[in-house]
Formats: C-alpha cells, sequence, structure tokens
C-alpha cells in the first residue's frame, strides 16, 4: 500500500496550550480519512502543520515516503482549510481562470472540475450571487484543478444547511471514487461516519483511536487479537466459533467482528482450552458513537 503522509510523534505548543501532543498516523493512498474530535482538539493545527502554514514544535511528517521535499510534494495536495477567497464581482469560470494563472497550471481542467461539482450549469453567475454551499463547491473545484494526490478539508460543511451538507458530502464520497486520497477534519460523528472509511480520533491533541470506520461501526463490536505465533491455528478458532463472523488481519492485528454476545474473557477462555494463548485481546465498543463519547469521556 502507498503512504501519502505519515506523522511521527508531531507536537505543537501555543505557548501553555498543548495543541497537538505526540500524535502519530499515516494516510495510505485511496482511503477517506476523517480527523474528529471537539472543538479546539488540535484537528486545524496538525493540517496546517502539515501544509506547512504553522510550524510544529517537534516531531515530523512526511509526503509520499519521503521522496520529495515540502515544497514539492505540496504540489500534489490541493487544501481547502479556510473560508474560501475568490473576486465576488466575477463569475466562478474567471475565478477559476485566474487561479489557474496564479498556480501554473492548465485551465483546461476548469470545465471538468466544475462539472465534479455540480456548479457547470452556473459557471457564468457571478461569485457574489452564489449560495454558501456553492461557494464551497466553488472552493473544491479550485482546489482540484491541479488534479491532486490528495483532497484535504477542514469542517467542509460548516454552516451550511441540510441540502448543502448533503451535497458537499455526495462530491466528497464522488471525489474519493474517482480514487484521490482525501483527508477531512470534522466534528461531526455522522460526517465521519457517513463519509469516511478511515478515522483518527483526537482530544487536546492526543490520539485516542485510529482505525477503520466499518469496524468500529459493527452492531456486536468487534475484538482485536494478536498472538506471537500461530497465528493460523487462531484464525480458523475464531473462524469455527459460533459468536464470531468475519475475521481479517489489518497490520498484523486480527480483527473478529461479533455476531453473538461474547465477553472478552469468554473467547479467552475457548482460546486457552484450544493451546491459544494471545498476546492483545480487546472488544471494542459496538459504535463509533459509543466509542466516541467513551474515548472523550475518559481520556
Ligand atoms: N495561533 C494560535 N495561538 C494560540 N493558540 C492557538 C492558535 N491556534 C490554535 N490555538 C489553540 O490550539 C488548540 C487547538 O486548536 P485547533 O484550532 O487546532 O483545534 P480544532 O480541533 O481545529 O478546533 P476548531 O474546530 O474549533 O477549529 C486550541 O486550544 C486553540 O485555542
Amino acid at each position: 500500500m502507498e503512504t501519502i503522509l505519515s506523522l511521527k510523534n508531531l507536537d505543537k505548543k501555543f505557548g501553555p496550550v498543548h495543541a497537538v501532543n505526540n500524535l502519530s498516523f499515516d494516510i495510505q493512498k485511496g482511503n477517506v480519512y476523517g480527523i474528529l474530535g471537539p472543538n479546539g482538539s488540535g484537528k486545524s493545527t496538525t493540517l496546517g502543520i502539515i501544509l506547512n502554514v504553522v510550524n510544529k514544535t517537534s516531531g515530523s511528517f512526511s509526503w509520499f515516503d519521503g521522496g520529495l521535499s515540502t515544497h514539492e510534494a505540496l504540489k500534489k495536495v490541493g487544501a481547502i482549510i479556510e473560508r474560501p477567497n475568490f473576486y465576488p464581482y466575477m463569475t466562478a469560470a474567471q475565478n477559476l481562470n485566474l487561479i489557474c494563472k496564479i498556480k501554473g497550471v492548465s485551465s483546461v481542467k476548469i470545465e471538468e472540475k466544475l462539472k465534479a461539482v455540480n456548479l457547470f450549469d452556473r459557471r457564468n453567475s457571478k461569485f457574489s450571487t452564489y449560495s454558501l454551499g456553492m461557494k464551497q463547491r466553488l472552493a473544491i473545484a479550485s482546489a482540484l484543478l491541479n488534479d491532486p494526490e490528495i483532497l484535504i478539508l477542514d469542517e467542509p460543511t460548516n454552516g451550511l444547511d441540510p441540502q448543502g451538507i448533503h451535497e458537499i458530502r455526495q462530491i466528497i464520497k464522488d471525489i474519493a471514487a474517482t480514487g484521490t486520497t482525501i483527508l477531512l477534519a470534522s466534528h461531526l460523528l455522522d460526517e465521519v461516519e457517513k463519509v469516511c472509511s478511515h478515522v483518527v480520533v483526537i482530544r487536546n491533541g492526543i490520539k485516542l483511536y485510529a482505525g477503520r470506520v466499518d469496524e468500529m461501526t459493527a452492531s456486536k463490536g468487534l475484538f482485536e487479537l494478536k498472538v506471537d505465533d500461530n497465528e493460523e491455528k487462531l484464525l480458523s478458532l475464531l473462524e469455527s466459533n459460533e459468536a464470531i463472523g468475519s475475521v481479517k488481519t489489518d497490520n498484523g492485528v486480527i480483527i473478529a467482528t461479533i455476531i453473538e454476545d461474547i465477553t472478552a474473557s469468554e473467547l479467552n477462555s475457548f482460546l486457552f482450552k484450544n493451546d491459544i494463548v494471545v498476546s492483545h485481546l480487546v472488544k471494542r465498543k459496538p459504535s463509533l458513537e459509543q466509542q466516541f463519547l467513551d474515548l472523550t469521556k475518559n481520556n
């Protein structure tokens, strides 16, 4: 799997405020990542650091396996981290044309990108006549002009009405379906559940959870297991257990979804009776919402 971005022990202090605290996670190509956390948890600061607009205090990050300088790497990144800023008296198409000139990219993609955000029919309307949702969609089109490998969005649906929220989320999903990797920051659980394949939950700058969204939302929860040896036997035992649904391995961790109620100690004793001693066994909560609430409450 291709790593687009890797954060290692990233840290940022604003005087006494520890905005980002020893944060590490990887972004793999083709996935949709949500950084989920309450207001003030360090989402925007994290995005600012990786986009070189905020200086880190310590730690590191590398783009595209470190093969490029950050300056070069950022040419392959599309990002919207502030409210879109366009000329109000110019049309959408004129604004995008200007951005192409400023960025030094070809203007041939303007039509395609306006279509991607459902604004082609309104391309000749002045920006000042646009609704907030249309302005946000135009910002997405402008971030896509250079066909970025990854699109980064900070709170993409903030301030929009339900229809506008729905449109932006659908557009994000459509863009992801073309293979573009996406990283978005959100304080909305349901947004991350609806749009993202992966989530990094942070609070007070500290990572509380990183993993797949669907594994967090399995209806009865799931087990995470690790074993030092005899992995094949463990996998077949799990598959033979009636309480366990799907079993798969992700980065050396076995993920077993639960289809009938079973506690961690019941599973542990079943495995132990069959001569398997696990080195790691965790039962995850049923839903991302519960998980998020527990995580943010307990940490
Ligand atoms: N330039 C700054 N100077 C001082 N403190 C800052 C600065 N920028 C952010 N902070 C503080 O760092 C912490 C993290 O802020 P950040 O904006 O990254 O959080 P966030 O999760 O993006 O929240 P929100 O969704 O409210 O923007 C907050 O306590 C914030 O007050």
